[in-house]
């Protein structure tokens, strides 16, 4: 197998894009309550190390290959601090190095589908990155479907029973092939549970969704814990509202919930996604009386408004990518959801008195995402009672955050502008076990290298992102005239459409989508072994979460970002602000080229 060490040409042009740059909301205008709670702050952390077997083909810690925390910590993450960064980035990169991470020979064996039998666990480490051998005139294998192997071990050792989770969800995580928490499940689960008011930041695909809906799922509705005789809080109506960007995502969560509280409680969680039939779901909230909604900020606002969603009773308000949620676009809705979740109404004469403070919410809120610029903090301070942070291996006061985190790393400290956020609030954001790289070529040339990239990495689930609409039928149209099947994603697709396509293409009867900045966020597709950057995204955060639809959940994942030369210093840009290697690369002759990084510098 031959490896090229090429050189990259220095003359990289400083040419500006005109590429604009979205800025998240910093602040809501709301107004905003904060009273103190006596409950003190519990510093939290959970680990410790377990063993793993391969138990077949439900995805649980018994199927994966989990190293002990030790070797865990030790590959953890990317370099934190820029000195880190520059200590890695400088390291040699011999020819022996790519070559190691070349992928042994195919059998050309069939194998059956990953979709079909869940992850097979090999004890020999694999590397999605596959160099294949310049082509020969050996008749090609039978195409297969690659297994994703997971070697990143985000599980921490406690059980779900150490958690303290009650005894029936137990046994419905169990059910569903889920025996152990990851890192940020483990960290998250007491904190909600001792009613905190929390800010959930940890990588793409490590489990967010879980790390809130369990402590949920643990106070109301059929799987809550017992509690003790005379100290049972009676509660009716809607209990908990999740709130997310996106009808997919919001789905993506429901699914979740049914599959928790299974097929006979299944109709005690109601969507409320824009798109779909409201009149249909004003009834099914009628007759179902669920315990939970999930919905998107404009369908439940304007179901609350319409007077029939019953929410000030609300114990837990849930804000999933809730950097997203205060942008300027869900300015409304989100005023509207942050006024009415869980709030009595201002009637009576105290109230009256008392102005705001008698309206004191008693909801938890629980803000989630990969990437959380300051702006979230300061909106979390101000909403929520002692907010945490809550990270993969750590629970901070949000009052210890004096300057913006997690992007304290970089940058100025003193200075917390909207554009600094935003840039910082990605570190952090991705999986460590991502690999990425970029490659320049000619705007025109674009589909090309791409359908070239995903033959030399053998990828079999590949998203490739866009940021616009208009152009993803055509990348569709050339990739199929190459025998590439492809299928586009967008918003101006009706909602049947939209869960056709992502139907189809989870079922692998496509091997590429082509979507835009609507599949960013949230898509959890485990399958999926490469994300291609069409376009570039327009900051590191939109990377971040573009990149994070793969490598989920410790798989082994691979992301390129196919730019103009001129474009190539965006690229090292968003290298530095994310801390991540992305190495330079070509694609030729059916394998890819790395190039040292040290030539681009
Ligand atoms: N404890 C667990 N054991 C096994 N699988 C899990 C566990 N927790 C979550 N998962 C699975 O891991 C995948 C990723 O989880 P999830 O979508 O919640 O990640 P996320 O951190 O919210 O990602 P993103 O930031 O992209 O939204 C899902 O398929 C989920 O079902």
């Amino acid at each position: 197998m031959r490896l090229i060490i090429g050189q990259v040409h220095r003359n990289v042009l400083a040419l500006a894009s005109s590429r604009s740059c979205f800025v998240i909301g910093d602040h809501l205008p709301f107004r905003m309550l904060s009273m103190p709670r006596a409950s003190g702050f519990h510093q939290t952390a959970w680990r410790g190390s377990q063993t793993v077997k391969d138990s077949g083909s439900t995805l649980t810690l018994a199927s994966l290959e989990v190293q002990s925390k030790a070797d865990y910590v030790k590959k953890e993450r990317v370099p934190q601090s820029k000195a880190d960064y520059v200590k890695k980035e400088r390291e040699p990169q011999s020819k022996a190095d790519y070559v190691k991470k070349e992928r042994g020979p195919r059998t050309g064996e069939p194998k059956p589908s990953s979709r079909d039998s869940g992850f097979s666990v090999k004890p020999k480490k694999v590397s999605s990155l596959s160099l294949k051998p310049a082509k020969s005139a050996l008749p090609k294998p039978p195409v297969v479907k690659k297994k994703l192997k997971i070697d990143e071990a985000l599980f921490s050792a406690s059980s779900f029973e150490e958690l303290g989770l009650p005894p029936l969800l137990i046994d419905r995580l169990n059910k569903e092939g889920l025996t152990s928490p990851t890192e940020v499940q483990s960290a998250s689960i007491p904190v909600i549970s001792q009613r905190h008011d929390a800010v959930i930041q940890s990588y793409t695909g490590s489990g967010k969704t879980l790390a809130y809906l369990l402590p949920i799922l643990s106070e109301i509705g059929p799987l809550k814990r017992a509690r003790e005789q005379g100290n049972s809080e009676k509660r009716s109506g809607i209990e908990a509202v999740v709130v997310a960007p996106s009808r997919e995502l919001g789905m993506q969560i429901v699914r979740e919930v049914e599959k928790i509280l299974g097929p006979d409680d299944k109709r005690l969680v109601q969507q409320l996604v824009g798109g779909a039939n409201r009149s249909r779901q004003e009834e099914a909230l009628k007759k179902n009386k669920p315990i939970i909604v999930v919905g998107t900020p404009g369908r439940i606002s304007e179901i609350s408004a319409a007077g029939k969603l019953q929410t000030h009773n609300c114990r837990f308000l849930v804000l999933d990518e809730v950097d997203q949620l205060l942008s300027f676009n869900y300015r409304e809705d989100m005023h509207r959801i942050l006024e009415h979740v869980g709030r009595k109404p201002s009637t009576s004469s105290s109230s009256h008195i008392l102005g705001p403070l008698a309206r004191r919410s008693e909801r938890q809120t629980i803000l989630v995402s990969a990437t959380v610029p300051f702006s979230v903090i300061r909106a979390a301070r101000s909403w929520g009672h002692d907010p945490v942070l809550v990270r993969a291996k750590s629970v901070v006061p949000l009052d210890s955050i004096t300057v913006p985190r997690p992007m304290l790393s970089q940058g100025d400290p003193n200075s917390d502008s909207p554009t600094m956020s935003v840039n910082q609030a990605a570190v952090d954001s991705l999986p460590p076990s991502l690999e990425h790289y970029y490659c320049t070529t000619k705007a025109h040339h674009k589909v090309d290298t791409l359908r070239r990239c995903i033959h030399a990495l053998e990828a079999e689930t590949v998203i490739a992102f866009m940021n616009n609409t208009k152009p993803l039928k055509d990348v569709v149209f050339k990739l199929e005239a190459r025998g590439m099947k492809a299928i586009e994603l967008h918003g101006d697709l009706g909602k049947l459409a939209r869960s056709t396509v992502l139907k189809k293409f989870k079922a692998g009867e496509f091997r590429v989508l082509v979507t835009n900045e609507l599949s960013a966020r949230g898509l959890d597709i485990p399958e999926c072994d490469l994300v291609i950057n069409l376009d570039l995204p327009t900051d590191s955060t939109h990377y971040a979460h573009r990149a994070g639809r793969t490598g989920r959940l410790g798989r082994k994942g691979t992301v390129v970002s196919i730019c103009e030369e001129s474009e190539a210093f965006i690229m090292r840009k968003m290298r530095k602000q994310l801390g991540v290697a992305i190495k330079p690369c070509e694609f030729t002759e059916g394998q890819i080229t790395v190039h040292k990084e040290e030539d681009v510098e």
